[in-house]
């Protein structure tokens, strides 16, 4: 079991707490389709765990952050536009392609050629929407846990009792594990996300906290510190945003490595707040809104005078589908070799300073710029930058 990662029962707080949250889940009513799990329907009511305990974050984290472990979805997100980013149309239609391969397997194929005229057997062919159809091309990739900071447990542990337990839902199609072993003599609880949760709470008895084999695959999850921490930035003095904060690298980066994924509140463009610094784009009107609730992911800085034209972003945002869960997420990608203490930066784009007044000329703001991730080739050539 790792036990980098130790938090207090108690640590994760529903986010329903948060009165614009009710208020739009008291304004809406959900209707799941009836192909949806359980835990969509319990998504949509809008009420789950995610956010840590301020009280429990590292000194040097900004307060008035609420920091998740996973994406939470803005109550009045359509079920079926849910379905969609969750992942679990693509799961439905793996599987029934699965058994139709198997079908077909077992029976003879239909498809026929009678006197030179083709025959094609499509009775099975599935009705897909194009907004379905249209998220396949989102690349593959591995999801990037949302990090929880270690912290010390001294003095805490007289409340929480020797169990293992799925303690609370991060987005309900998955969940967070705790394990507390107390025959250790520095006894932790560490926090896993879980595959799959049924929203109900699952006890299981202490002696499988020490038996990972037994939890497979719920406390396979690395929980190591992230290769990148929240500073105050101080200097030098030409920095843009002195007084505010930047996400800093810990150890070398190297080109390709997925870094993070940038974890907010998923909120849709009616419910967008226009003048919000802290929202990505994510797909079908969905956008990522980590102004309140977020992750390290909302303070990485655009690269504008921090690193010049020529050095450019050494960051960059792209869309991936998790293989896992299938759920769409926004991934954050090291461009350029980063070293140890240098800050991590990425493009906002053209668009986003002109919509601030900024007026975009000058090399800085080559069209270049404006794209997402470069392609791989381009990526490698600057390792010895
Ligand atoms: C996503 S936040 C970045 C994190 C921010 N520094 C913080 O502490 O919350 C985006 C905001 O940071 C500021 N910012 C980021 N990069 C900047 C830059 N290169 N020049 C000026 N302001 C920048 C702008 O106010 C911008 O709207």
């Amino acid at each position: 079991m790792d036990k980098d990662v130790r938090l207090p029962q108690g640590a994760l707080q529903p986010l329903v707490s948060d009165p614009a949250h009710q208020k739009a889940a008291a304004a809406l009513s959900f209707q799941t389709e009836s192909s949806s799990s359980s835990s969509v329907s319990s998504q949509a009511k809008g009420g789950h765990v995610s956010e840590i305990d301020p009280s429990l974050l590292p000194a040097n984290w900004p307060k008035h952050v609420k920091y998740l472990v996973d994406y939470e979805y803005h109550p009045s997100i359509p079920a079926s536009v849910l379905n969609l980013v969750q992942g679990h149309l693509r799961k439905a239609s793996e599987r029934a392609q699965q058994q139709q391969q198997q079908q077909q397997q077992q029976q003879p194929p239909k498809d026929h050629t009678i006197e030179g005229i083709e025959f094609k057997n499509d009775e099975n062919k599935e009705e897909r929407s194009e907004l379905e159809v249209e998220y396949d091309d989102i690349p593959l990739g591995h999801a990037i846990p949302g990090y929880l900071p270690p912290l010390p447990l001294s003095g805490r542990l007289g409340s929480v009792t020797p169990f293992i337990s799925a303690v609370s839902a991060m987005d309900l199609s998955s969940s967070l594990l705790a394990a507390v072993n107390l025959s250790d003599p520095h006894p932790t609880i560490a926090f896993s996300p879980a595959v799959s949760n049924s929203g109900t709470e699952t006890v299981v008895p202490a002696s499988a906290a020490t038996t990972t084999t037994t939890l497979n695959p719920l406390t396979t999850t690395t929980t190591s510190p992230p290769p990148y921490e929240i500073r105050l930035i101080t200097g030098p003095p030409t920095h843009p945003v002195l007084g505010s904060y930047g996400l800093f690298a810990t150890k070398l980066l190297r080109p390709g490595i997925h870094l993070l994924d940038y974890i907010s509140l998923v909120v849709p463009d009616e419910y967008a707040d226009p003048d919000s610094d802290h929202t990505l784009y994510l797909s079908n009107d969905l956008n990522l809104d980590a102004s309140i609730h977020g992750n390290h992911g909302r303070f990485v800085n655009d690269f504008r005078g921090i690193r010049t034209q020529a050095q450019g972003p050494n960051v960059g945002w792209d869309l991936y589908r998790d293989t896992e869960t299938g759920q769409v997420r926004m991934g954050c990608k090291v461009l350029k070799m980063i070293r140890r203490g240098e800050e991590i930066v990425c493009t906002y784009g053209k668009a986003y300073w002109k919509s601030r007044g900024v007026v975009a000329t000058g090399e800085e703001w080559e069209d270049g710029w404006d794209t997402d991730l470069e392609d791989g080739a381009e990526v490698a050539s600057d390792i010895d930058d």
